[in-house]
């Protein structure tokens, strides 16, 4: 761990414990200093309070992690192109942080400690800005909802059109906003399809509650209604160049970037051998499947193996993808593609570091909303 990194985490856990007061006092000090910053965020602070301030404190935590943390921020740069920001604000914002961890630091908060998030923060700054100004597509593009299309219990699948060409990989995410319902709250999701002739795009979304934007854009969406869609992003995209063979290993909507991945495959691909491990709770919440097991049986290539976690006796393999994973191994020269909640990637990377599998042919994104 370096000096800066140590610094960042020992100063964080002085403050840790008044995270959700810090936040408070975090926004009022940009709202203050800015009254014009307020109208990008939306009306009802409750929900996006942790979310900025989230979203800085783990990039800074990642500061010892500069490819990923490079790429990450550029693109997380892009994307905040969407609320319109002026470099001008990435002060106000920055100047806000240090006054916030001052005042809850309270005397255990040394001018080292301010150094070391002043200098972190420079750094994500600077990548931002970099990442913005390289950028030569529009902020963001307005999409219409061409088909929704609800599957199992609180599932959707939804086709979008965007109005003008958005450029993109198999594999990214974007941020997406639904004016209609929660204007201003933007939440990412990945493309669940390889760049079409036509340049629709298809989210899978899982409802996760009343008012939450998964669950208006499932229970409420209809053809017709106009979304928002920022910059793609990203790095999780199929290593062309590699010979060796894949395992693709999807968690419940976790599918959405897989499956672009296997579209983008079958345009190209004919030596390498590609394992789907398709994991949900039961064969309900198997939500793609006949579509998996369609493409699985036209391209000889595809092997696929839907896994139940929570299922006994539906028929199929049972346990957590991870277990099932480690089961079908020894995997030494795969290269691996996880895409899933936060706890089944650090699961399933835990058991690919005991089968050796080697860190640097294992791709994810751990994407964070803010
Ligand atoms: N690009 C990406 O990485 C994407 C990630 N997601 C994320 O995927 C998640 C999908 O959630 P749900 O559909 O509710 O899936 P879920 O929570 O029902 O999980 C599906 C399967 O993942 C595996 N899993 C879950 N927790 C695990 C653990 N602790 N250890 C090992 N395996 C575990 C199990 O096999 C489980 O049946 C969300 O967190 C979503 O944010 C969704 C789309 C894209």
């Amino acid at each position: 761990m370096s000096d800066l990194q140590r610094l960042l985490k020992e100063s964080w856990t002085l403050v840790e414990e008044d995270q959700d007061k810090l936040a408070g006092y975090f926004y009022a000090r940009i709202f203050l200093g800015r009254p014009e910053v307020r109208d990008l965020f939306p009306v009802t602070m409750d929900v996006q309070r942790a979310r900025l301030l989230g979203a800085i404190v783990s990039a800074i935590q990642t500061v010892d992690d500069p490819e990923r943390f490079d790429e990450y921020l550029r693109s997380l740069g892009r994307d905040h192109r969407k609320f319109q920001v002026v470099p001008e604000q990435y002060e106000v914002v920055g100047a806000a942080l240090l006054e916030a961890l001052r005042t809850f630091g309270r005397g255990d908060w040394t001018p080292e400690y301010d150094q070391a998030w002043r200098d972190a923060y420079d750094v994500i700054a600077r990548k931002m800005l970099a990442g913005a100004e390289a950028d030569t597509n529009p902020a963001f593009v307005h999409a219409e909802v061409v088909s929704h299309e609800r599957r199992g219990r609180d599932i959707g699948i939804m086709r979008v059109r965007p109005l003008q060409h958005l450029e993109f990989r198999p594999g990214q995410y974007v941020s997406l906003e639904c004016p209609k319902y929660q204007p201003r709250v933007w939440r990412t999701y990945s493309i669940a399809n390889a760049p079409r002739a036509d340049g629709t795009m298809d989210f899978h979304i899982r409802a996760l509650g009343a008012g939450w934007v998964s669950g208006a854009l499932v229970r409420r969406t209809l053809p017709g209604d106009m979304l928002r869609l920022a910059a793609p992003m990203g790095t999780m995209a199929v290593d062309r160049r590699s010979q060796r063979d894949i395992v693709l290993i999807a968690g419940g909507t976790g599918l959405a970037p897989i499956k672009a991945i296997i579209e983008e495959l079958a345009t190209f691909n004919r030596t390498r051998w590609v394992h789907v491990f398709y994991g949900a709770r039961d064969r309900d919440d198997l939500y793609d499947l006949p579509d998996l097991q369609r493409l699985a049986s036209v391209f000889p290539w595809l092997s696929l193996m839907p896994v139940c976690s929570h299922d006994s006796g539906w028929g199929g393999e049972e346990g957590l993808l991870s277990e099932v994973v480690r089961r079908y191994g020894p995997w030494q020269d795969h290269d691996f593609y996880l895409s899933g909640s936060p706890a089944m990637i650090r699961a399933t990377l835990r058991a690919l570091n005991e089968l050796q599998v080697p860190s640097m042919r294992v791709k994810y994104d751990a994407f964070a909303d803010y």
